[in-house]
């Protein structure tokens, strides 16, 4: 049904009076081809005065905004928007986006026809699936659909169909903060102005008024402070409550300086890498970090369970009522059911003996509470568990999952994802380094860190992750799930890669994993070092185990030096070069191995030949930064550097043995024609 202006203009002008009156903001669901529904958006946009920010990748208007530009936008505020998902779903960025919108705004978002929409490529899918072309997402867009159409304020207007009813209102008029601290913000700055030292954390959900709190404080303590955030521009807010009393640092700039003030503040404090943000905070007496709590961030509860645990002693605070809308928004609603955002699953304690249960990904289907209590229960636990997440659990290739259910609540959760299955050439390719396919996380790894060029080939089960209800830890329950999981035979291996921590080792060593890699840099999101455990299932998988542990063994000496940390294993170090090491050294001289990867093969190398080697020499024996080789090499940079060492090596495999270098230089060159 096609309407005019006027028409639009009479339907959506009382809608939009009544949401100003009762400080909401509502969900208009455009669901029709690609002409009808931009037609109408733009109507739409011309009949009502707004901002109405665009987010697609082909706006048709300003102001626009890609989604996943989106994020530099946060910490401002907009009336009205239009996301268009017609072609691609980056739900994270819907979400955003609606926590952008000031009370009384409408949030249009166009879909395609709802009956083809679960039959069509989503192009959002290529973040997450790992598949090289864009797939359907038939188990999201069901569950979307179901929510929104369940819900009684979502506003769905499908082409070739009447506008929608809406009621009438129901809900008191709504009274906007005055400037002055609400009733939360003031019992919080009383905490705060008392508090002699110490860290403080406030969590809540979007809009709920914790910059403006921190701006507050600013303005109200009499010492010196110092804001920083990971982006200055989401800081408006704060600026705008502290007026003159803000001063705010990038925060890498303001670890690099000697600035001392009374109080640090860190907004958004879950988006800064852990390590780093742990070291600003222990400069100085007095900390507030402030941080939203709601699965789009990437960040959410998991922020606290993991952080902020490490402080003794945390002053910890939550804001509840919202303040950018009124209680009971819809469009916050509808957003928190269609992405799962309520991870409360933790809140009720599952009693009795728990059932250990196999789903597939028909789950969203057929039992779609347990599936959703899955991904709950694995964001409360996981730090990073993002939209992006349910995604890649709903409808990316290769998921298994397991639950352990006592009664109707969850004790624990498993999540598995299928890997490897490579081509021989393209294992081997990927094990010269020619080539890095999305996706296989630990298969890929194992041939392009690992001894064997065809490692990828064996099929792996990942377990992606584990979670066990906090009050079901330490009953054996974490370790029944990853037990039902080697029950699949047709597989080589089960594995996992973490970052390591003592006790998350010593689980998974329980579990029967073997370590088979240790990362050579810490991840910045954690802080710790990537470890990966490999429990054999076939007798290739126990081979291939055995190898790189043995290997794992043999070089751990070397890379305990480069990380500067303890591995756990045996140290079996020998200083003689064999044939592993000789297949991996050509890897490197001739292929694209890293250096990192090829360190203990090229440290026996040095000790097996005296030619003076200096890039490589300087880099494993005296242990010099790559910038200090460069100035005393006299080289122009980083790559430069490489392809010297890579010289290097091969000018000694020459030296000691010219036959055998040739044969596997000419080996390895022939991995880069991968067909
Ligand atoms: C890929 C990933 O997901 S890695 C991240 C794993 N998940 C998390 O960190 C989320 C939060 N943690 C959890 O959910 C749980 O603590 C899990 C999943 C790590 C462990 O689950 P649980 O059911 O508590 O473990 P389970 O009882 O089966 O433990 C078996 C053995 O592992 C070891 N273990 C388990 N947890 C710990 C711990 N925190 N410290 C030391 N050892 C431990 C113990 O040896 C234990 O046996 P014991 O209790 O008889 O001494
Ligand atoms: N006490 C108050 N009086 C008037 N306005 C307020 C008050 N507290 C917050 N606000 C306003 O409410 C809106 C939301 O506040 P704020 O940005 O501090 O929330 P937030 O929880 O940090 O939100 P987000 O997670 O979206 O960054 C802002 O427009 C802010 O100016």
């Amino acid at each position: 049904m096609s309407r005019g202006r006027e028409e639009a203009v009479s339907w959506f002008e009382p809608l939009a009076a009544q949401l100003q009156q009762e400080g909401h903001r509502r969900l208009l669901v455009l669901s029709g081809s690609d002409t009808w529904s931009q037609t109408h958006a733009l109507t739409l946009r011309d009949a009502l005065s707004g901002d109405w920010l665009w987010v697609g990748n082909d706006a048709p208007v300003e102001p626009h905004c890609a989604p996943q530009a989106l994020k530099n936008l946060l910490g401002r505020e907009y009336r009205h928007a239009i996301f268009d998902a017609r072609c691609g779903f980056d739900v994270a960025a819907f979400a955003a986006l609606s926590g952008t919108l000031r009370a009384g705004s409408l949030l249009v978002l166009l879909t395609p026809p709802f009956a083809v929409w679960p039959g069509q490529t989503d192009s959002d899918s290529l973040r997450w699936s790992d598949s090289d072309t864009p797939i359907a997402t038939p188990h999201f867009v069901h569950h979307f659909c179901r929510v929104v159409s369940a819900d009684p304020d979502a506003l769905i207007w499908q082409e070739h169909q009447p506008l929608p009813d809406f009621p009438l209102p129901s809900a008191p008029d709504w009274q906007p903060a005055s400037g002055e601290p609400q009733r939360e913000q003031a019992d919080i700055l009383a905490a705060l102005t008392e508090m002699e030292t110490g860290v403080a954390v406030v969590t809540a959900p979007r809009g709920r008024g914790k910059s403006a709190l921190a701006g507050m404080l600013l303005r109200r303590i009499s010492g010196r402070a110092i804001v920083t955030a990971p982006a200055k521009g989401a800081t408006d807010v704060i600026a705008r409550f502290a007026e003159n009393h803000y001063h705010f640092m990038a925060p890498d700039a303001l670890l690099a300086s000697d600035q001392q003030a009374d109080w640090l503040v860190v907004d958004e404090a879950a988006a800064i890498p852990g390590p780093l943000l742990e070291q600003l905070v222990s400069r100085f007496p007095r900390v507030l970090l402030t941080t939203t709590v709601q699965g789009y961030e990437g960040t959410g509860r998991g922020f606290l369970l993991k952080f902020c645990a490490r402080f003794s002693g945390l002053h910890s605070f939550t804001l509840s009522a919202p303040i950018r809308w009124a209680a009971g928004c819809p469009l916050e609603r509808v957003i928190a059911d269609a992405l799962l955002f309520d991870d409360d699953v933790v809140g009720a304690i599952p009693g009795g003996a728990p059932e250990i249960i196999s789903l597939e990904q028909n789950a969203w289907e057929s039992q779609p509470q347990l599936a959703a209590d899955i991904y709950r229960l694995l964001c409360s636990a996981h730090y990073r568990t993002s939209p992006l997440d349910l995604r890649r659990m709903m409808d990316a290739p290769g998921q298994h999952f397991a639950v352990a259910r006592a009664g109707k609540a969850l004790a624990g959760a498993l999540w598995l994802v299928d890997e490897g299955g490579l081509t021989p050439a393209l294992s081997q390719a990927v094990w010269a380094g020619y080539r890095r396919p999305r996706g296989n996380l630990v298969a890929q790894s194992l041939a392009a860190h690992g001894g064997s060029p065809l490692a990828a080939t064996l099929l792996g089960r990942r377990v992606t992750r584990v979670a066990v209800h906090p009050a079901r830890q330490r009953e054996g329950v974490g370790q029944a799930l990853t037990g039902s999981a080697g029950a699949h035979r047709q597989q080589d291996y089960l594995s996992v890669s973490f970052g390591y921590t003592e006790e998350l080792w010593r689980f998974w060593q329980r579990c029967g994993f073997v370590l088979v890699r240790m990362g050579s840099h810490r991840e910045a999101s954690s802080g710790c070092y990537t470890a990966m455990a490999l429990r054999p299932i076939s007798e290739a998988g126990q081979a291939l185990c055995a190898q790189e542990h043995q290997r794992l063994c043999r070089d751990a000496r070397i890379i305990e030096r480069w990380n500067g940390e303890k591995i756990p294993v045996d140290d079996r170090w020998e200083a003689t070069l064999n044939d592993d090491d000789w297949l991996e050294l050509s890897g490197f001289a001739f292929a694209h191995r890293p250096l990192s990867t090829s360190a203990a093969a090229l440290t026996r190398l040095l000790l097996a030949v005296s030619l003076p080697l200096e890039a490589l020499r300087g880099r494993l024996e005296e242990g010099k930064e790559d910038a200090q080789l460069c100035t005393d090499l006299a080289l122009h940079g980083r790559k430069s550097l490489l392809i010297r060492q890579r010289q290097e090596a091969a000018q000694a495999l020459e030296l000691l043995d010219r036959c055998r270098c040739e044969r596997l230089k000419s080996d390895v060159l022939q991995w880069q024609f991968f067909q």
